[in-house]
């Protein structure tokens, strides 16, 4: 399908910008081992990565995407995990290949840019710094910025207003479900990565109007919009 030009991009964080797994694994296996229970790994929590730190921990104590953890278990954990992740946070995190060059490309091309992601605004704001991408752009939703996260449309609405634009005029980029479901709720057009992290399943399932196998694509698909 092909796009309506928007005025505005929107960025999801990690999945689609950021390779974050294996800092948020290390800091969730650190997290385990100081419960006294096994390491996760790298692979599990790649399919656990999307909906906030809250949820991440929580799979890591059920091993389930959707189980609720005794709440002890859960007040225990959690602050073990903010406490390793912020060590770890940027430390083997690396932008994704073609997202240098894409996110170059929509600022010369004068889209106006957000970036709208789950993670908590204590990591979102240094792992873009670290990254030295914190300068594209105009505003930064992060998942406690507002009371809803995606796959509510609230973050992507709030970004719009901020920056002025019409949502039929916006384009989310992302890489699961939560960001589909978050654009299509909101009036967005939504285009996805082919690389990210949605739970292990094939993203084209999700249904995007676009799916990009690099953010560098995103010229060929911007250039192409009516
Ligand atoms: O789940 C998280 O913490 C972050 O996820 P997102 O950047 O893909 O929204
Ligand atoms: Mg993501």
């Amino acid at each position: 399908m092909s796009l309506k030009r928007p005025q505005m991009v929107l960025l999801d964080l990690d999945g689609t910008l950021v390779d974050s797994v294996p800092d948020l694994a290390a800091s969730v296996d650190w997290m385990m081992g100081e419960l006294g229970l096994p390491a996760c790994g790298e692979t599990r929590v790649r399919d656990w990565v999307g909906n906030g730190v809250e949820r991440l921990v929580m799979r890591a104590l059920t091993g389930e995407l959707w189980a609720d953890p005794p709440e002890e278990a859960f007040a225990r954990a959690l602050p073990l995990f903010r406490t390793a992740y912020t060590e770890h946070n940027g430390r083997h995190s690396r932008l994704f290949p073609g997202v240098a060059g894409g996110l170059e490309y929509l600022r010369g091309a004068g889209y106006r840019l957000g970036c709208v992601t789950n993670k908590a605004e204590a990591f979102t704001l240094p792992l873009l710094r670290a990254l030295g991408i914190d300068g594209y752009f105009g505003i930064v939703v992060s998942g406690d910025t507002l009371p809803q996260k995606k796959p509510d449309p609230a973050p992507l609405l709030h970004a719009a207003e901020r920056l002025g634009v019409a949502p039929a005029r916006a384009l989310m980029v992302g890489d699961s479900e939560h960001d589909v479901k978050a654009a299509r709720a909101a009036g967005f057009q939504v285009a996805c990565v082919s690389y990210g992290y949605n739970h292990g399943r094939d993203i084209a399932t999700a249904q995007p109007d676009a799916v990009v196998d690099s953010l560098e694509q995103l010229r060929t698909l911007l250039e192409a919009a009516a």
